[in-house]
């Protein structure tokens, strides 16, 4: 009977965790471009935020999106474990700019590798026990608020006194309390203060001994 990590061998699940603006999206993105499409799925936990529509724009404006309480993890739980039977799941879509979920979901099949990104992926006990292979992208804190900065003015339509008072009363405390201290829980922990080509290649060499 073919094993990993000790674990019978069917879906292969990694779990990639890191602070927010530390390159999570770009190394799974950086994994997944040169593997082949239908082998490879990825699910991110910002796709799983509370479905905030019964509040008005104001009202979202003054949830902590970094407390784990702002994530519903029992659906994404639920739905790694339809992917892991081999069902196919709806996966909600999320919008940064209207601050909840879409009325659309997404249509998403399972593959013989599921990634699973997000800042609090390896805080939440039940879903870090699902994954195989447990991955922390680490960067500086001045590194990854500059990068988010940039980021959310450019793509997700906050402006500058925005992200730096989030990033004050939400952002960082919760960082500090929750996403830091799970890294002791990472079975890989990547530096990515720089791009780090190498260690990409070595989480896409993993994957690939997996799909033969
Ligand atoms: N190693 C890196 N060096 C410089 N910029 C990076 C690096 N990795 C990611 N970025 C940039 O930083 C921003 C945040 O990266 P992203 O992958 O969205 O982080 P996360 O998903 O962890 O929040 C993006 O604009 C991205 O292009
Ligand atoms: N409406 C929202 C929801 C979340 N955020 C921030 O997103 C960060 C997590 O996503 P990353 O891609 O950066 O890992 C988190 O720190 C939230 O503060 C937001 O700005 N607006």
């Amino acid at each position: 009977m073919l094993t990993f990590g000790g674990k019978l061998l069917g879906m292969l699940i990694l779990g990639i965790a890191g602070g927010t603006g530390c390159g999570k999206t770009t190394v799974v993105n950086q994994i997944v471009e040169e593997l082949p499409d239908n082998e490879v799925g990825v699910i991110s936990q910002d796709s799983y935020y509370n479905d905030l529509a019964h509040l008005t724009k104001e009202e979202r404006g003054q949830v902590n999106f970094d407390h784990p309480n702002s994530i519903d993890f029992d659906l994404l739980i639920k739905h790694l474990q339809l992917l892991k039977q081999g069902k196919s799941i709806e996966k909600p879509i999320y919008s940064f700019v209207e601050e909840t979920r879409l009325d659309e979901t997404i249509l998403t099949p399972p593959r013989k590798v599921m990634i699973v990104e997000g800042i609090l992926v390896l805080s939440n006990p039940k879903l870090r026990e699902m994954f195989d292979i447990k991955i922390y992208v680490h960067a500086d804190s001045d590194e990854r608020l500059i990068r988010r900065l940039q980021r959310d003015i450019r793509e997700r339509g906050h402006d500058l006194e925005k992200v730096l008072s989030r990033y004050q009363t939400a952002v960082k405390p919760m960082h500090q309390q929750f996403i830091e201290p799970s890294k002791e829980f990472a079975d890989i922990i990547i530096p990515n203060n720089h791009y780090n080509t190498v260690a990409v290649d070595m989480v896409r060499t993993i994957i690939n001994e997996r799909l033969g």
